[in-house]
């Protein structure tokens, strides 16, 4: 008899950033995009697909603003007061908080809160796109522009050393879906949390190949100042 693993999903999201290159007054998962603080829209996401069954957001120990943008009566989220010095930080964090809640098998996916542009829609290409795949998988996006690397030093300096062959590029969104023991001995086990800028690059460091699955346009990291009217536009229509 062939047993089949009834799998959860989890999404957890890292929110305890302050938002430099954002250079707002406060961190930018506050700012009020389309309409309400930017975190609420990614939360909302996954509040409302129908495969994920809690969202965990993790904040800043010091968060003084988190309890007014998620009330307690959002029964299908947990605010983790574990946030780091680094996004991984957060991240590996969150994921201990979260041992003896979580099973081996628990699938987690980890979303920027400055995302807002998720869909539930976008949640189960990825579901779908990934399967029981045990690399896991992320959203991505295949790269359409011609890629220059500067000048070594030379950072933001408009020398350019090389291009960089674009064939087989992608550039990596979230979530990032990965096992919870996987994602954990991943980010356990990485070298340092500074080199790692995603979740998936910990896992590749184990020799596993993550799914790229295409996402969209829309769930762009809201990273500077002009991202904010790009990311409103999109969500002024649920549908793109
Ligand atoms: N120590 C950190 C750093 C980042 N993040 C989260 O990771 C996501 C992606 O990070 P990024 O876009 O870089 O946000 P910030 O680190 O806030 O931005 P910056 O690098 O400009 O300061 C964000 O939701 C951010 O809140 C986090 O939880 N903990
Ligand atoms: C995880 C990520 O969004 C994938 O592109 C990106 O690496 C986050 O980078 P950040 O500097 O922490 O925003």
């Amino acid at each position: 008899m062939t047993t089949t693993i009834q799998r959860r999903y989890f999404a957890l999201l890292p929110a305890a950033g302050v938002g430099a290159r954002m250079a707002a007054n406060g961190p930018k998962q506050y700012l009020t995009v389309g309409g309400q603080p930017m975190l609420r829209h990614a939360v909302d996401a996954f509040c409302a697909s129908p495969l994920v069954a809690h969202t965990y957001v993790v904040v800043s120990p010091d968060d003084g603003v988190i309890d007014s943008v998620l009330p307690p009566s959002l029964d299908s989220v947990t605010v983790l007061r574990v946030g780091g010095a680094t996004r991984m930080d957060s991240v590996l964090n969150g994921l201990r908080a979260l041992d003896g809640q979580l099973t081996a098998d628990d699938m987690v996916m980890v979303h920027d809160a400055a995302r807002p542009g998720l869909t539930p829609a976008l949640i189960a290409r990825l579901v779908d796109g990934v399967g029981d795949d045990p690399a896991g998988g992320l959203l991505a996006l295949p790269v359409v522009d011609t890629m220059k690397r500067s000048a070594p030093g030379a950072e933001g300096s408009s020398v350019s050393a090389a291009t960089v062959p674009r064939n087989g590029l992608w550039s990596a969104q979230t979530p990032q879906m990965f096992s919870y023991a996987l994602l954990l001995r991943a980010l356990g086990s990485a070298p340092d949390a500074n080199a790692i800028t995603d979740d998936a690059s910990a896992v590749e460091m184990l020799g596993y190949a993550p799914r790229l699955i295409e996402g969209h346009p829309r769930n762009l990291k809201v990273t500077l100042p002009a991202d904010i009217r790009i990311a409103e536009m999109y969500l002024a229509n649920k549908e793109d």
